[in-house]
């Protein structure tokens, strides 16, 4: 059985602990809450039928096979780059913070300290396989198309540039490179964080953001060019419940990077 630790445990952390649930080979056996909400992560996880330790911090002393984090950029720098020089192998979800000038060298210097890895996950993309696969044999753009409802802009710079509320046709809220997509909307352009250091980098891979008042989806749509050829890809993911700027996708992202350390097969 795999040990785990996961850090936050919002809209996809508690949809994360109910698959997993199911799964013998996995046991989370710690959540790491932010020092405002731990009282209220206990709460969220009392259901649960045997709920998860709520920790403010990685002990000193603990190991976990694996630490998940599923809370957002700042939890990166707090608690990722430390349990890399511990030696504790960590999964992301918030790739978005990578496009802070300098992480990728320290998260790779901190995980050779440790002589352990940081696996970047997918989320709520998919063809990240096909895409870093390309990248080998060169690549010669990649433009990604980020649209979601607009419900899922609010508390973004996307509030001074429309009327949310109001918003009657698709309105492109943001044209630019990736690394600025990340930097003005660290929780609705970690894809183009996750595309950018697939494929072309974070300053050379172009996105717009859409806000779509016609859209109920998560539409994610990217198309790569290069020496393999071609490649198209549109995602319709269906927003999480607890939070609508987030695809469900995310949590069966999480879920089967989990399982694919735990089980004898990996797909
Ligand atoms: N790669 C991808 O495709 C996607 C990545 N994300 C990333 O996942 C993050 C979490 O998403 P949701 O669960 O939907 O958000 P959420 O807001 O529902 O939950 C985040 C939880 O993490 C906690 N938290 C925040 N900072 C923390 C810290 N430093 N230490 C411990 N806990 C902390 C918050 O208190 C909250 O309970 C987003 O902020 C975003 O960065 C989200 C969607 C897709
Ligand atoms: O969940 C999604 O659809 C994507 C998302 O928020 C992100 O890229 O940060």
């Amino acid at each position: 059985m795999l040990h785990i630790t996961m850090i936050g445990c919002g809209a996809i952390g508690v949809g994360v602990l109910e698959l997993l649930e199911q799964d013998p080979q996995l046991c989370v056996d710690a959540v790491i809450a932010s020092a405002g909400s731990a009282e209220l992560v206990r709460q969220r996880l009392a259901s649960f039928r045997q709920p998860p330790q709520v920790l403010t911090a990685l002990p000193a002393d603990a190991r976990p096979d694996l630490l998940v984090e599923c809370a957002g950029h700042k939890a990166i720098e707090e608690h990722v780059l430390p349990a890399l020089e511990r030696g504790i192998a960590c999964l992301i979800v918030s790739v978005g913070a990578l496009s802070e000038v300098g992480l990728v060298e320290r998260l790779e210097a901190a995980a050779a300290r440790g002589n352990t890895r940081i696996e970047l996950l997918p989320g709520a993309i998919g063809g990240i396989d096909a895409l870093s696969a390309a990248k080998v044999g060169g690549l010669d753009s990649v433009d990604y198309i980020g649209r979601k409802p607009a419900r899922a802009w609010k508390n973004t710079p996307a509030e001074q540039l429309c009327e949310l509320d109001s918003l009657s046709e698709p309105t492109v809220i943001f044209e630019g490179s990736a690394r600025e997509a990340a930097r003005l909307y660290p929780k609705n352009a970690n894809v183009a964080a996750t595309l950018s250091l697939a494929g072309l980098g974070l300053d050379r891979t172009r996105v717009t953001l859409i806000a779509d008042p016609l859209s109920e989806d998560n539409v994610h749509q990217f198309q790569a060019r290069g020496a393999f050829g071609g490649f198209e890809m549109s995602l319709r993911g269906k927003p999480l419940p607890a939070n609508p700027k987030t695809s469900a996708l995310t949590v069966y992202s999480v879920v089967r990077a989990l399982g694919n350390h735990a089980h004898a097969i990996s797909i």
